[in-house]
């Protein structure tokens, strides 16, 4: 592989016009007032000692009466501008997120199908967790049709002994059939080299409108993909995601990041060896190892810790070295990694991920006998996986790729794919943890989370992983 930055598989006469300029759309009927959004998001509360330094003695008896004095103040609100959630029927429980359920149900109203995802309250005392508030401040921004559709916010009071009067929140979503990794896993799911194609392009499409507005996912991984009925790929979760400074914008120095981000079998190299200044190019890999599953149905590198995760990437992408990539000695654990008994760092290892992927990447609609491999999809995934992230496409780069331009062409969307699925995915698959289980290696922490105990121990639970590369 060249040691130059990704140029190679950028289309020859690569312009913006190339590209499906994204529909334009009037602003969303999000029924969430601007006043009510500033009482939710922006306001402050409005406490007897609102605006008042505090005595620095009294500091912290100040700062808990002031929550208090807030969340009474959450308590007692109705939140005129906001929708109470019985606006919707519930209809069925479609998952249990790490944090949080999500129902799925109708809009009473206009009949329209949302997934209601219900707003761990975990420190009430402080009133609307500040990663949900930047979940929907977010979401907001990226208004795009290949990005999770946030509605509104809905409240609802809470009828139980123990939590009378409380206040929950649901983030209400446009209601998406189907996820990637349930397809994915449902053999009964034929997908063409068509479709695969133009899922990909939504994929890269929605993280460049995502890196464009300057915010990092995180959590890149085949669960986190929607596809609604009409086909249309849609990147979902974004409680992981944050802003991101760019590298180049000043002098000063690049804030550090939180490390343990991104689920095990789709965390890059640089995350696996300690990086905490990374960049959209996390994202990029995930991009790739949901690309390589489009053919594979089943994660490519699953890993039970974090070290197995480096010699399964080493296996499939050749041995991480100063000759792949120039800084890698300077990641944090680079040194603790390499001096393992069995090292998490194997040497010798030759790049076979092209070998392995060149039988399944083939062109369709032919005879089987005459099918060839589809080069410009090998060589997408290849910079896609680079061990280097300074070698991964940006996803800007990655959707003026060549694979996009050539035969068969993405199409607007896999409707015709969606129309041989007759149930949504989610009805049949919530409970048994096909859909909830999968992938779902949540060994990260969420910001201002206190982490689960499946985190500390890194430990995939039994029966969900298996130790091979595809
Ligand atoms: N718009 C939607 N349409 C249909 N189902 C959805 C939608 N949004 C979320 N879900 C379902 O709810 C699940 C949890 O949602 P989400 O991933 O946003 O929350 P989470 O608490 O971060 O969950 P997880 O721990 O599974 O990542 C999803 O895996 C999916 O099954």
């Amino acid at each position: 592989m060249s040691s130059q930055p990704y140029t190679a598989g950028l289309h020859q006469s690569s312009t913006q016009s190339h590209r499906q300029a994204a529909p334009k759309r009037p602003l969303p009927q999000t029924g969430v007032n601007e006043l009510a959004k500033r009482a939710l998001i922006g306001g402050t509360p409005n406490t007897p000692n609102g605006g008042a330094t505090p005595n620095q003695a009294n500091f912290e008896i100040d700062v808990k009466q002031q929550l208090l004095n807030y969340q009474k103040l959450f308590d007692q609100s109705l939140y005129p501008y906001i929708n109470d959630v019985s606006a919707y029927e519930k209809l069925s429980k479609i998952g249990q997120g790490t944090f949080g359920e999500v129902f799925k149900a109708r809009c009473k109203t206009t009949g329209r199908m949302v997934a209601l995802k219900k707003i761990l309250m975990e420190n009430e005392k402080e009133g609307f967790p500040i990663t949900a508030l930047r979940e929907v401040k977010m979401l907001e921004q990226l208004k795009h049709q290949n990005i999770t559709d946030l509605i509104e916010v809905c409240s609802a009071k809470s009828n139980s002994a123990t939590t009378k009067d409380r206040t929950t929140f649901y983030l209400v979503f446009a209601f998406c059939e189907h996820d990637l990794a349930g397809l994915l896993s449902n053999p009964k799911v034929r997908m063409s080299l068509v479709h695969i194609k133009t899922m990909m392009k939504h994929l890269i499409t929605g993280l460049n409108k995502l890196h464009r507005s300057r915010i990092l996912h995180r959590d890149m991984k085949a669960a986190n993909v929607l596809i609604s009925r009409e086909g249309v790929l849609k990147l979902a979760d974004f409680g992981l995601a944050r802003p991101f400074v760019h590298r180049d914008t000043s002098g000063a120095p690049r804030p550090l990041y939180t490390n343990r981000v991104v689920t095990l079998w789709y965390r890059p190299p640089e995350l696996l060896l300690g990086d905490r200044q990374y960049s959209t190019k996390i994202d990029v890999w995930g991009a790739g190892c949901i690309m390589a599953e489009m053919w594979t149905r089943q994660p490519i590198m699953q890993g039970d810790t974090e070290q197995k995760q480096l010699q399964l990437i080493s296996a499939l992408c050749g041995s991480i070295n100063t000759q792949v990539w120039p800084n890698c000695e300077k990641m944090p654990l680079w040194n603790a990694m390499s001096q393992e008994p069995n090292s998490a760092l194997p040497q010798g290892k030759a790049r076979v991920l092209k070998h392995k992927m060149r039988a399944l990447m083939k062109f369709d609609n032919v005879p089987e006998s005459k099918q060839a491999t589809d080069e410009d999809a090998m060589n997408l995934l290849e910079v896609l996986l680079a061990i280097d992230p300074d070698k991964r496409p940006s996803a800007d780069e990655a959707e003026d790729d060549n694979w996009f331009f050539k035969e068969p062409t993405p199409r607007p969307n896999v409707g015709d794919l969606m129309d041989t699925i007759p149930t949504s995915q989610f009805e049949y698959t919530v409970g048994k943890g096909a859909h909830a289980g999968r992938g779902r290696h949540h060994n990260q922490q969420r910001p201002g989370h206190p982490a689960p105990r499946q985190q500390v121990s890194n430990a995939i639970p039994a029966g969900q992983y298996r130790d091979t590369i595809f």
